[in-house]
């Protein structure tokens, strides 16, 4: 008798770590215009303009910054049970989380998956206010809602193939005719709620977060520009090729990545092709060509297990940037230069 599977909605709620959470806010709130829900000395529970829930992102302090969860709405509280079975019945940790463990959110399951990653599936929650048209609210990159978890894995096949058995499509994927180098799926009809990044993981790669239009993204850049905060600039903006979607990534200062986004293309049809890229074509992951950055591609946030210590890294056997990609102007990178 197969495990049923849960019906999950969209990726709805991240959990981060971060040193001082003071500075964290100035530079969630105060620069980029995320609006602060809930907060005391320890937490602060943020969210986007155009969001209906509580929150959708966390900033917990603590002594080192990594991943405490992402988190994933499920249809119905009975899909919350179906994830704890599904998860239970892979033989993985599963934990049960009382309902206010995370404010606004109602009881949930948190999980380690396959790939090492803290993974937890809720459907009750608190509604927050309406600020969709508070234009006079609405500051900095004015940040929509909560788009997708982008996160590092040293075997992207084996992640795409437990995702697709958790119910989820693949939109795109970058590839040779060896290896699958990165897979972009969705629940919602977008092209992704989870990415899949090749590298030593598990480690969140970003969380992104959709804005209005492209010019949220220039706005934010002059800003940031004029505040002097430029070298938390680290990609970007451009348009990807991967999603069509125009991007900016951005550090914070424990280093967590965020990505900002917008205009990326309907997914929902129930015969939505996958478009795969040549890991070769320099246009896949900048569609104007533009060299991606080293850090880009080794560098991420560790991820915290159930436990909450950090999970030890696996590194692959192979990664994008040992593949020569002109637009990443890397040429040939050896995995000892990679590790150095
Ligand atoms: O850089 S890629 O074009 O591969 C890309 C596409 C969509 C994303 O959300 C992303 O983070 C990266
Ligand atoms: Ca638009
Ligand atoms: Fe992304």
């Amino acid at each position: 008798m197969p495990v049923p599977v849960p019906d999950v909605v969209r990726a709805a709620d991240a959990e981060l770590v971060v040193t001082d959470l003071r500075r964290s806010r100035w530079f969630w709130v105060d620069v980029l215009g995320f609006v602060p829900i809930e907060e005391d000395d320890e937490v602060v529970y943020l969210r986007g303009y155009e969001e209906f829930l509580h929150h959708s992102l966390v900033l917990r302090q603590g002594a080192r910054a990594g991943l405490r969860r992402l988190a994933y709405r499920v249809r119905t509280p009975q899909d919350v049970g179906r994830a704890a079975d599904f998860f239970a019945a892979e033989g993985l940790p599963v934990q049960e989380v009382p309902a206010g463990a995370t404010r606004g959110i109602g009881e949930a399951v948190r999980v380690e998956d396959p790939l090492g990653f803290p993974v937890e599936f809720f459907h009750a929650a608190e509604r927050g206010p309406r600020l969709v048209q508070r234009y006079e609210l609405r500051r900095g990159a004015e940040p929509s809602r909560i788009d997708h978890f982008n996160v590092m894995t040293p075997d992207v096949r084996a992640a795409h193939d437990f995702y697709a058995r958790l119910g989820f499509s693949t939109s795109e994927t970058i590839e040779d005719d060896e290896n699958l180098y990165a897979a972009w799926m969705f629940r919602k009809p977008t092209v992704h709620d989870i990415a899949f990044t090749g590298g030593a993981g598990p480690r969140l790669h970003h969380i992104a977060f959709f804005v209005p239009e492209s010019h949220h993204i220039l706005r934010i850049c002059d800003i940031l520009g004029s505040l002097g905060e430029h070298p938390h600039i680290e990609r970007g903006p451009g348009r990807h090729g991967v999603s069509n979607a125009f991007y900016l990534y951005l550090r914070d200062p424990d280093g967590h990545r965020l990505e900002l986004y917008t205009s990326d293309y309907y997914t929902g049809d129930p015969d939505h092709e996958t478009y795969r890229w040549d890991v070769h074509d320099p246009r896949r992951r900048d569609f104007w060509g533009h060299d991606v950055v080293s850090s880009w591609y080794r560098e991420g946030s560790t991820a915290l297990g159930l436990d909450g210590r950090p999970k030890p890294l696996v590194h692959p056997a192979a990664s994008e940037e040992t593949v020569h990609v002109g637009a990443d102007g890397l040429g040939v990178v050896t995995e000892a230069q990679l590790r150095s």
